[in-house]
Formats: C-alpha cells, structure tokens, sequence
C-alpha cells in the first residue's frame, strides 16, 4: 500500500514563516551518531489543516447560505502540535499512536509534502516515501511500466533501470502470487501486491532516509519478513529508517528508537520496548476509563427508567384512585 516519491536533496530545510513559541524538551535519539548532524531535526513542528466543513451539509443549508451569501466557516485542524526530536542516521525510528495522533501528517512534514504551519523541519539526505495506497504509480500502467517509469523520473540511465528493473521485479515476487502479474496493469492489483512493487521500488531508489506508512500492513507475513530484513540490511548502512506503524509488534521488531503521538503532540520518545508498553498500558487504561463510564451511563439511564415507572405507577395509582372516588 503504497507511493513514492523521492527527492534528489543533499539538505532539505523546510522553515515555516513564524516560529514564535519556545521549543518543548527535545529527544535526543542515539547516544553516538555516525554522523554528528542528525539525518532528521524537527523543531516546534506545527502543522494545521484548514478545511471547510459545515456542521449541517444540506441542501436548504447551502441554498440559505448561496442566498444570503454567506461562507462557510474555516476549521482549523491542529494535526500535529510542537513537536520536537533528532534523528540520527542510522536509526529505524517508530512512529506509534491512535488514529487520528498525528503520525501519517508528521510523515508528510519529512517528506516535505506538508510545509511546516511553524517550526523547522530539516532532513539530510535522498528521501524515499512510501506513502498512502495508490498515490505515486498510474493504476492504467503494468507493474513493470510503472517501475520504469519511477527510475526513468529518478534520472537513472537505461542501463541502470533495466538492472534495478529486474532486481526490483525479484524484490516484489509476484509471479508466487499471480503468475506474470507484473505485466499487467496496476489496478488489477490486491493491495497485498501494491505493497510490494511499492515497497521493492522505494528501497531500491537506494534512500538515505526511507519513510514508511503503514506500507507493509498489506503484505503478508513471507513478504513481511523479506521487508524488515531489507530495512534492517538499509539502516545498518547507515540509512535511516522512520516507521509509521500500528503494528507494534512489528516496530518493537524492527525499530531502534520509537516515538508516541498522541492528539498531535510527543508523549514519549525513547526505547521502543519502554515506549510501546507504555503505550498498550495508556490504551488499556482508556478502554477501562471507557467501560467504567458507560456502566455508570447505563446505571444512570436504568435509575431512570426505574424512577419514571415508579412515578408512572404513583400517577397511575393517583389517577385510579380519583377515578374510583368519582364512581
Ligand atoms: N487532508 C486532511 N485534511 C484535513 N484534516 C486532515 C487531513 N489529513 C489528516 N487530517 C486530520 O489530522 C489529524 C491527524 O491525522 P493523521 O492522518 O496524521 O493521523 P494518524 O496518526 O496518521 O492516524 P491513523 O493512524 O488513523 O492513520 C486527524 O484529526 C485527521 O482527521
């Protein structure tokens, strides 16, 4: 499940125009980097969507409001709020949160789709990103099309595509899943097999710095394994590696270094092992806070309900009463 795109930049320095507020705590990832400047430096990172939704989207609503002329109001969603940390080359760094935390928008910000609304983002090196399902490769063109075209816009010589063409096209192995997929056309794909051309042409774009979203959840476990040893076999020459995961087995497999969104800010930044356990024991404590607060809801509505069938009953009573005193 995946695009990408892939920047030529030797340094990229992405400055949003006001940078106001002071930096909270930065964390510092590794203890000896190979290379003193880190791969990834993110300061006071904000990043807002502007959308305009109505609460109430109808047609008699639209039509007042055409009408009347009026606008629709702007919402700001404040995807991610401040965040700050360094990433040292080298480094598989996992990118843990509940949906909705903020962590694809952060992603977006490295790869410098997203400009920052504040803060600095600074990245050092080639990008590769594996990004959302389908973006990235013509749906019309087959699997080997698409990889050729991807070399052909990543400037590689003839002789250069059609070397990575076939190492690419082994990568992917989709002849065990559907013999001679590769020269079909992409939207014939499952999304298991998007996962890995996509996959196999982000790693072969040889990246510095390789951003992964959710990319591999498609793949099944064999193409899995093939993956993380791939990145493992990446970060150990020096690459650098962020994970955006909810697997967290997988992160607390693959990754050196984890970060925790939450609501778009940093809850915690360190050990993955210390993060992510930390992490299942917030979700389970919310999920009791949840259960608590809905039996005391349903205990609520239940006194309720008991209290207007005893005053249905009084009035009831009351009524027959008045009723039998008439007679
Ligand atoms: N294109 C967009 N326009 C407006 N709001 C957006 C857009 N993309 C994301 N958001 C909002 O920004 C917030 C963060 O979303 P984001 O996709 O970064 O979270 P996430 O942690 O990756 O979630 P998930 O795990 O579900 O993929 C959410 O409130 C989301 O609704």
């Amino acid at each position: 499940m995946s695009s990408l795109s892939a920047s030529e930049t030797v340094e990229t320095v992405e400055t949003a125009e006001s940078v106001q507020t002071p930096a909270p705590a930065t964390a510092a990832i590794a203890e000896k980097p190979l290379d003193p400047r880190p791969a990834i430096k993110v300061e006071d990172l904000h990043l807002y969507y502007r959308t305009k939704a109505e609460a109430n989207p109808t047609l008699k609503a639209a039509l007042i409001r055409k009408v009347k002329r009026q606008k629709v109001e702007q919402k700001v969603i404040k995807a991610v709020q401040g965040v700050s940390f360094e990433v040292p080359h080298g480094t598989v760094l996992g990118v843990i949160g509940h949906n909705g935390a903020g962590k694809s928008t952060l992603l977006r910000a490295l790869s410098g789709i997203l400009p920052p609304t504040q803060g600095r983002v600074e990245v050092r090196g080639r990008v590769s990103t594996l990004l959302a399902l389908g973006v990235g490769f013509n749906q019309n063109l087959t699997g080997r099309e698409n990889i050729v075209l991807g070399g052909l816009a990543q400037g590689w010589s003839k002789d250069q595509i059609r070397e990575k063409e076939n190492s690419i096209i082994d990568f992917a192995d989709l002849d065990t899943l559907s013999e001679g997929a590769i020269d079909r056309p992409m939207k014939t794909y499952s999304s298991g097999m998007y996962a890995r051309v996509a996959f196999a042409v982000g790693v072969h774009m040889d990246p510095d710095i390789l951003l992964v979203d959710e990319a591999l959840s498609a793949g099944d476990a064999r193409f899995k394994e093939r993956a993380t040893e791939k990145m493992l076999e990446l970060c150990e020459n020096a690459r650098t590696i962020v994970l955006v995961s909810h697997g967290l087995e997988t992160v607390r497999h693959m990754s050196n270094h984890c970060i925790w969104m939450d609501h778009g800010n940093l809850v915690q930044s360190g050990d993955p092992d210390e993060v992510i356990d930390n992490y299942i024991e917030k979700q389970h404590k919310d999920r009791e806070e949840a259960d608590r607060k809905k039996a005391a809801a349903e205990a609520k509505e239940a006194q309720e309900d008991e209290a207007l069938a005893a005053k249905a009953e009084k009035t009831k009573e009351a009524l027959q009463k008045a009723i039998g005193e008439d007679v």
